[in-house]
Formats: structure tokens, sequence, C-alpha cells
């Protein structure tokens, strides 16, 4: 999908509603801490599965009780897109329902 690299007054929007997320080096960013090591694999695992869904994948860290996701668009030269927003958008949903978030 062609889709092109957000300005930064998007961004800023955008994040507005993504609390804990942040821009750093072109990237949304955002980590995820868990009681434990088999809670945090487990947001992996959803978010794996997600991102399967949506044709567009983050960069996902895991630590012995926090996860980290790194995203931007391969395909808009590593650029923070639309897409990057609905993929940060879904992983919130999957962290508040996992009680993280
Ligand atoms: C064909 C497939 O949809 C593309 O390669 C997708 C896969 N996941 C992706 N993920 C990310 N973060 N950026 C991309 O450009 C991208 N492209």
């Amino acid at each position: 999908m062609a889709v092109e690299p957000l300005t930064d007054e998007e961004i800023e929007r955008g994040l507005a509603d993504l609390p804990g997320w942040s821009l750093r080096d072109d990237r949304l960013v955002r980590t995820y801490s868990f009681p434990g090591h088999p809670a945090a694999a487990r947001l992996v695992a959803e978010v794996a599965e997600a991102q399967e869904e949506l044709g567009h994948h983050s960069d996902l860290t895991l630590g012995y009780n926090k996860v980290g996701v790194s995203v931007n668009t391969h395909s808009a030269g590593g650029k923070v897109t639309e897409l990057d927003l609905r993929l940060a958008r879904r992983v919130e949903e999957i962290a508040r329902v996992q009680g993280v978030a």
C-alpha cells in the first residue's frame, strides 16, 4: 500500500490519543510493564496476530517483564504514517484488555 509520511503536526495529533506513546527517531514507540514474563509474552503473541491481520508489523522486544513496541513504515522510507498510528491504536486496545494500559 502506498502511504505518505505524516507531518510532525499530524503525528502529534495522533499521539494525543495514545498516552504512553512517543515519537523517537522517526518511530512510534511505547514500553509496557507486566507482573512477570509469561504475561509480557502474551502481549507479544496477541500483537503478532493483530499485526498479521493488519499487514503491518512493529519491532517487538520481549524482556523479563517489559515489552517494547517500535514501528514505522518501511515502504514510506522508514517514516511514520497513518498505518503506524492504526497499529499503535490496536496495540493499545490489546494492552487495555490485558490490563497494562
Ligand atoms: C507486503 C506487506 O504487506 C508489506 O511488506 C508490509 C508488511 N509489514 C510492514 N510493516 C511495516 N512496519 N512497514 C511496512 O512497510 C510493511 N510492509
